[in-house]
């Protein structure tokens, strides 16, 4: 196996050719502290991704992100902005650059949520027009009506209404840089799940370049493009796709951060598209019983789909009903081919006969998801993932 420190890094990476933000070997060691909170880290963030950073409290994520701004200065190391040295450049500039958002939300209480949201545009010496427009826009942006909220203060808002406006506000003077610093973690899981999804579909129109950090691996897997594992000092355990991740942990370290259930969480990534769908006994409109149990022996299988004129599937029949009964087990949902293998195990599992059927154009039928499909999809990623492994530690 492949170590961390062997594969976190490709060879462009190193160079840091073409990132929007580069940390090249950043080290922070606070004053009265032996041992760095942060150490020789080189990481990259390509314009447009989400990279998160996760890892056990205390490893330096918070130290990791307040240095790209430079809340925090380096004691060691250099930090690029689309290639240009920021590391002795003028902080304030810098973060009028750079929108950050934390868990604390950190708005000012005696200033309305316009003002709040107009704090870097100001500073940057708008006119009164051009930040007015903006902080309307922004609001409708983060899905807050401009006339019900422009004029509260932030004591009138909800925990999630404050977070938009935290948003919004970092969003002011339309950094092409965000820096987001666990945003929705003291928010219940209900308000939480939205606002990530409005985020991601925000992220989806603005495609601004964002570090996150939140020490919760399901929000990494969701969020991020790329996750960076961290462990003590900041140190990079794995840097990947979440699907990677999932399906080659390089070490235990990055094995027990991600937890119980990897390999099922991984299914999110996987589409019903990348099965090839076996042929699947069915009994459409005229089919003898006779002719439907010859089919199901001869493939083995105990159920057939029950298909109706349009060739829409409308129940599952098992083998002993044939002739008999004639009774039929519901269909528990359908997916298409768009839909993911966790949704295919989710439905199969609620199914009497343990598979997924799967839908094409008009509802008709196009074949079945079975237990054995997803072991061999999972199978399938392993061994891309490791092969990635492999080629980076043979190109290294
Ligand atoms: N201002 C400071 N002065 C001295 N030490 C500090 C300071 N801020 C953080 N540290 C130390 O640096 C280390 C990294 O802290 P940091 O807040 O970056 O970790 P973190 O991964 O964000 O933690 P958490 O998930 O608990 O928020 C910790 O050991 C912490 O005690």
């Amino acid at each position: 196996m492949t170590t961390a420190s062997e594969t976190h890094l490709d060879k462009d990476s190193a160079s840091g050719g073409g990132s929007k933000i580069h940390l090249d070997r950043v080290g922070k060691t606070y004053p009265g502290s032996k041992v760095p909170a942060v150490e020789e880290l080189t990481l990259d963030v390509p314009e447009g991704e989400i990279l998160v950073l996760v890892g056990p409290s205390g490893c330096g994520k918070s130290t990791t992100l307040r240095l790209i701004n430079r809340m925090i200065e380096p004691s060691t190391g250099r930090i690029l902005l689309d290639g240009e040295d920021v590391t002795r450049a003028n902080p304030d500039k810098l973060r009028r650059r750079i929108g950050y958002v934390i868990q604390q939300i950190g708005l000012f209480p005696h200033q309305t949520i316009a003002q709040n949201i107009a704090t870097v545009p100001k500073m940057l010496g708008w006119d009164k027009t051009r930040i007015q427009e903006r902080t309307t826009e922004l609001l409708t942006t983060v899905g807050l009506d401009p006339e019900q909220f422009a004029h509260r203060y932030p004591r009138e808002l909800s925990g999630g209404q404050a977070q938009r406006v935290g948003v919004a506000r970092a969003l002011g003077a339309d950094p092409d840089i965000m820096l987001m610093d666990e945003p929705f973690g003291a928010i219940d899981p209900i308000t939480r799940d939205r606002l990530q999804n409005e985020f991601l579909r925000l992220q989806a129109e603005l495609h601004k370049t964002i570090v996150f950090v939140t020490h919760d691996i399901d929000e990494a897997i969701k969020m991020g493009d790329r996750i960076a594992i961290l462990g003590e000092r900041s140190m990079i355990r794995q840097v990947d796709t979440p699907e990677r991740i999932l399906a080659y942990p390089v070490d235990d370290f990055v094995s027990d951060f991600i937890g119980t259930g990897a390999t099922i969480k991984g299914l999110n990534f996987l589409k019903v598209s990348s099965l090839t769908l076996a042929d699947f006994p069915t009994m459409a409109d005229g089919d003898s019983p006779e002719a439907v149990r010859g089919k199901l022996q001869q493939a083995g299988y105990q159920w057939a789909v029950v298909l109706d004129a349009e060739r829409r599937p409308s129940g599952w029949i098992h083998q002993d009903a044939l002739g008999g009964s004639g009774e039929q087990a519901p269909i528990e949902g359908t997916l298409d081919s768009d839909g993911t293998l966790f949704h295919a195990l989710e439905q199969m599992v609620q199914s009497e006969s343990g598979m997924t059927v799967v839908t094409g154009a008009s509802g008709r039928f196009e074949g079945v998801v079975r237990m054995t499909d997803l072991a061999k999809a999972i199978r399938r990623a392993q061994v891309e993932a490791r092969r990635h492994y492999d080629d980076l530690e043979a190109n290294s």
